[in-house]
């Protein structure tokens, strides 16, 4: 595949805080409309990588880039690029379900395309927030309680309502940081459920600190330790037949 018909691709990228070198020149090649996860130990630098594909990462003011990413073939830490505009185009859900609670559910959905004047008119923003809750399976159970805040949501539905708000500005890529972390079993199952369907629209780049995950919900995995690529490949093959001596022992448990 050619870099314009990649989701994301990385070039030697590299990342230090510092002078903690935190990611070692990494070169991935990441295809549209999959789940992709990038499973690894604590601290391998997971949540770092999935922050240099939105330009995130800038927020830090001691993390320096060096390397490229393209995102369908754009290069974004090109001068020319506007973080803005790359933000938009790759939605981001964090590990701890985070809707704002002055807001309505509705408002949750809403507000970031009323903030970026992305609909002309009330019925189109309730046709996108409708759109957006039901990609996210949450419309079901939200659609009599829209004024409601959040705060009464179950954590999974709060999860939910995030993906929903990210979804509503149609990204083209969407960044998970370990979404289950903190939701329960069966909340858990439905945001993996949910994976399955999302991922015929959207790429979706799926940080996870459990081998299990990613082997229930990823099409391709990529394996971090210390900073450094162990292996990527499809999922089946990585469990089943690992290149590496460490992978193995990563998706036995054995490494913790
Ligand atoms: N803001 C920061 N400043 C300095 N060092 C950092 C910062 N954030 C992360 N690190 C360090 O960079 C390395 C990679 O961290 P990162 O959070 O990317 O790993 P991770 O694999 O996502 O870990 P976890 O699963 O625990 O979230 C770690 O050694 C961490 O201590």
């Amino acid at each position: 595949m050619n870099s314009v018909s990649l989701a994301v691709e990385t070039r030697n990228l590299h990342v230090y805080y510092g002078e903690n070198h935190v990611i070692k020149g990494v070169n991935l090649k990441i295809p549209p409309k999959s789940v992709f996860a990038l499973m690894g130990p604590s601290g391998c630098g997971k949540s770092t990588m999935l922050r240099t594909f939105n330009r995130l990462i800038e927020l830090n003011a001691d993390a320096r880039v060096e390397g490229d990413v393209l995102l369908f073939g754009r290069r974004v830490y090109s001068p020319e690029t506007d973080p803005i505009e790359i933000r938009k185009q790759v939605g981001m859900v964090f590990q701890y379900p985070n809707p704002f609670p002055h807001m309505t559910i509705y408002d949750n959905v809403a507000v970031g395309l009323k903030l970026n004047r992305l609909v002309r008119s009330r019925e189109e923003l309730d046709e996108r927030v409708e759109w957006a809750l039901r990609k996210a399976a949450l419309w079901e159970e939200v659609k009599d309680r829209l004024d409601d805040y959040p705060s009464n949501l179950s954590g999974g539905q709060r999860q939910r309502l995030v993906i929903a708000r990210a979804l509503a500005m149609r990204p083209k890529v969407l960044l998970m940081d370990e979404p289950t972390a903190n939701i329960d079993p069966v909340g858990t199952q439905k945001i993996e459920e949910l994976l399955f369907e999302l991922k015929e629209d959207y790429t979706i780049v799926l940080v996870t600190h459990s081998p299990a995950q990613a082997a229930r919900v990823s099409d391709y995995v990529a394996f971090l330790y210390l900073g450094d690529l162990i292996e990527v490949g499809p999922t089946r093959k990585v469990f089943e037949n690992p290149e590496h001596e460490l992978t193995e022992q990563y998706v036995t448990g054995a490494l913790g």
